[in-house]
């Protein structure tokens, strides 16, 4: 399979795309870090965003989610056109997603209860205060926290712990989707597995669409339905992780045929993915 093939798979007719990217590019002074990118996120799938460091992952996560004013381009989100002049819709359509990002990004001065409430303050200020406390209890069971947890404070939480608050935060308003940087960096192997783990189950049963910027190997095998990669100021290629092995950039090949991608493709024991390995061992790097 050729690069274009694996890029065009995205853009078949009558798939149903809650993000949309085209044309984009954003730039900072001299620095081009997007050059007509373009990327469609498919209802349903976990999306996983990679790319060397600095290629513009969080950047183009920030574009999306309307934090990045871009030089050029079109992004459409749930049907919004987020390039559009603010007309008071942002404000709803930024009640459709949570976001999870680097970091947990929580207040440090409320609990992490009191962090699930902040956007449900924010959105549904009529809610009262005893509904929107279970409501925040509950999102917090839901990102496997134990209810202590709730009046704890962020310093008071191990990194694990804080990035399932951050996410109970990112999840406070039932979105539909979720944007997540870099979940299990700085995780434990085991932390992180049990974070992919959620991550999957949470999608699952909410049936949520998930954004997701990693750099972890093991994350990409055992949650995404489809990786991106970032390169050369715009996605290079989407696809399945056997789709993105069939191709002959260097990148890729030695992203996922370097020592840590073979030893995350061990651990995850996909025969599917091995056997395609075995295809293009010699002929990809
Ligand atoms: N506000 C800003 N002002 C100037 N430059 C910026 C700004 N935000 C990001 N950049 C630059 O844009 C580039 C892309 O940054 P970004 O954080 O998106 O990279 P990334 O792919 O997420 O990297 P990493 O994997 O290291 O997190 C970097 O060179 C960064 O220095």
């Amino acid at each position: 399979m050729d690069q274009h093939h694996a890029t065009s798979a995205q853009f078949e007719d009558g798939d149903d795309f809650p993000i949309r990217v085209d044309g984009l590019r954003n730039a900072f002074g001299e620095h081009v870090i997007h050059e007509d990118l373009s990327l469609r996120v498919r209802r349903g799938e976990v999306l996983g965003v990679v790319g060397g460091s600095g290629t513009g992952k969080s950047v183009l996560m920030r574009s999306i989610i309307g934090l990045q004013q871009p030089a050029a381009g079109e992004i459409e989100v749930l049907g919004r056109d987020m390039m559009a002049d603010g007309d008071g819709e942002e404000i709803d359509i930024r009640s459709r997603w949570g976001v999870l990002f680097q970091g947990g990004a929580l207040f440090s001065t409320l609990t992490v209860g009191e962090n699930v409430e902040v956007p449900l303050k924010q959105f549904y200020p009529e809610i009262s205060d005893e509904l929107r406390r279970e409501i925040a209890r509950f999102k917090v069971r839901l990102s496997g926290l134990p209810d202590e947890a709730a009046f704890k404070y962020p310093s008071e939480l191990s990194g694990g712990m804080k990035k399932r608050a951050g996410l109970a935060r990112a999840l406070a308003l039932d979105p539909e989707l979720l944007f997540l940087d870099e979940p299990t960096a700085g995780l434990d192997p085991i932390g992180a597995a049990a974070f992919d783990s959620l991550t999957r189950e949470l999608k699952e049963t909410l049936g949520l669409t998930v954004f997701l910027i990693t750099h972890d190997l093991d994350t990409l095998y055992a949650i995404c339905d489809r990786v991106a990669v970032l390169a050369d100021k715009k996605v290079i290629a989407i696809g399945t992780i056997p789709e993105l092995l069939a191709l002959d950039h260097p990148w890729i090949q030695e992203y996922f045929n370097g020592p840590r991608g073979r030893a995350a493709l061990a651990a995850k024991g996909d025969p599917e993915v091995d056997s395609n390995l075995g295809d293009t061992t010699g002929a990809g790097a």
